[in-house]
């Protein structure tokens, strides 16, 4: 604990200086709670006023404060009042949030939630913004809205899910390597996915890279098919087929694709997309069982996805053990989950695992944490580089990507994750400072593969 508190006492040191300029004789207010957290806020008042910096705990449950931590921060001659006087929060340049760490669930006891509310200076977080589910991410009332968020060993899920209230999190080792397991939630970095993308070696020709299927558009949405074709074009130097009406506009945009009218006559692909601006009458139900049918790795978005929340039949055309994966926003993810029992909760988490173990595919819940959940219970959370992807279209690039990838041969839950991260990165590039469109992320894939593999980016 006092390697945690140390460590929680550099960074807090840190901040007052990056704030104030120095950290002696600079004020700070510690919210304590009733458990460890609060022992690791108190132990890092006690390092604190060894460096000159007038400490306050505010005591959330006096009789119940950590006891070894108290004494220390009296030792050192800290200041210690009941939260009758959150006055002092007024007047302090830092305050460090030790009310409840990893063990607590649900919203914070209205005492704390009173606390928390009178808080205007910078924040820094032990182990979490209290308030905040340490699992899911999940906000249920008032919480900590922390700068920077100091945690030990690990990154845990809330430090992904829920990253806008944690600021910058830290990650401070206390030696718990050798009891650290596999993650429960993977969050991909850029060698991730810059060293595993697809390249062509000498004996590869336009076929042996995987050919993408995509069928998508109609009449009404010609442009959803010209995007998807577009982010599979880009994405890999493989080949790509369209089926479905577009063809004249989709080979207008891209000359390099071989275009057909429907799925039957397209001709060998290793992966299909389907769905985007397809329509939920007959014509694009069709094209979907045939799609279902043919047998090969499929990501199946948007209409699609409506399709086969509207008629759980089309499962059957599906060959089983084929992989698919959906990626649905949250109103798809409703439409096509509730029949089946799962509802989207709170727990992002939990619902896309449970979906993908039920439907037996690959789940891509999208959010500004997007989740990929595979059958067999793998995780992956993707987080957005800012919002400039939330643009009409983006999501049919990024269902293009997840094509492009399942024609490579990858795995479809790495795909999904790849693609998602590329996505955000692309997103970035078009974005520059700006607003975006879909067609920008489109042209942006390109420089993201290449900035990604050259090492050019952040993780
Ligand atoms: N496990 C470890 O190896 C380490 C744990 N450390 C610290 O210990 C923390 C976990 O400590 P604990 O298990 O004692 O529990 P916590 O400090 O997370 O919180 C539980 C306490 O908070 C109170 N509480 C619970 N729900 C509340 C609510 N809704 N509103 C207000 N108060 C509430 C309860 O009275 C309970 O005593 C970690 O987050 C971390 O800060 C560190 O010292 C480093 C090492
Ligand atoms: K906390």
């Amino acid at each position: 604990m006092r390697r945690a508190a140390y460590g929680v006492a550099t960074h807090a040191a840190e901040m007052l200086a990056g704030h104030t300029g120095g950290v002696a004789g600079r004020r700070m207010a510690l919210l304590v709670g009733a458990g460890n957290n609060g022992g690791d806020a108190l132990w890092a008042g006690a390092f604190l006023r060894r460096r000159g910096v007038g400490v306050t705990a505010v005591l959330l449950a006096p009789e119940r404060a950590h006891a070894e931590g108290l004494a220390a921060l009296r030792r050192a001659r800290g200041r210690v009042v009941t939260a009758e006087h959150a006055q002092v929060l007024d007047d302090v340049d830092l305050v460090i949030d030790g009310i409840v760490g990893l063990s607590a669930r649900g919203p914070l006891r209205p005492d704390a939630a009173a606390l928390v509310d009178r808080v205007t200076a910078p924040v820094l977080a032990v182990d979490l913004p209290s308030g905040v589910d340490p699992d899911t991410g999940a906000v249920d009332g008032p919480a900590v809205h922390a700068d920077v968020t100091v945690t030990f060993g690990c990154r845990k899920p809330v430090h992904v899910l829920a990253e806008s209230r944690c600021g910058t999190t830290v990650l401070v080792d206390i030696g718990l390597r050798p009891e650290l397991g596999e993650p429960d939630i993977v969050v991909l970095d850029r060698v991730d996915v810059g060293a595993e993308w697809p390249v062509p070696g000498p004996r590869d020709d336009k076929y042996s890279q995987g050919v993408t299927g995509v069928a998508a558009g109609s009449a009404t949405y010609p442009g959803a098919a010209v995007l998807t074709v577009g982010a599979a074009v880009s994405a890999t130097s493989g080949m790509v087929r369209y089926a479905g009406p577009a063809g004249d506009e989709v080979r207008a945009a891209w000359p390099e694709i071989v275009a057909t009218g429907s799925v039957a006559d397209a001709g060998r692909v290793q992966a299909w997309v389907v769905g985007p601006g397809l329509g939920t009458g007959k014509a694009g139900r069709d094209t979907l069982a045939e799609v279902l049918a043919g047998g090969v790795p499929t990501c199946v978005d948007a209409d699609g996805i409506s399709l086969l929340a509207k008629d759980s039949g089309l499962w059957d055309a599906r060959e089983p053990g084929v992989p698919v994966v959906l990626t649905p926003h949250d109103r798809e993810f409703a439409r096509i989950a509730e029949p089946k029992g799962v509802t989207l909760g709170a727990d992002r988490v939990a619902a896309a695992r449970e979906l993908a173990e039920v439907l037996d595919a690959v789940v891509l819940l999208k959010g500004n944490t997007t989740i990929v959940a595979a059958p067999d219970g793998r995780l992956l959370a993707n987080r957005s580089r800012g919002s400039w992807l939330a643009t009409a279209g983006s999501g049919d690039v990024l269902s293009g990507l997840i094509g492009a990838l399942l024609a490579s041969g990858m795995d479809p839950w790495l795909a999904a994750g790849r693609a998602a991260w590329l996505h955000s990165l692309a997103g970035e590039l078009a974005a520059d400072g700006a607003p975006t469109s879909a067609s920008a992320v489109v042209a942006a894939i390109r420089d993201a593969v290449r900035q990604a593999r050259l090492g050019a980016v952040s993780p």
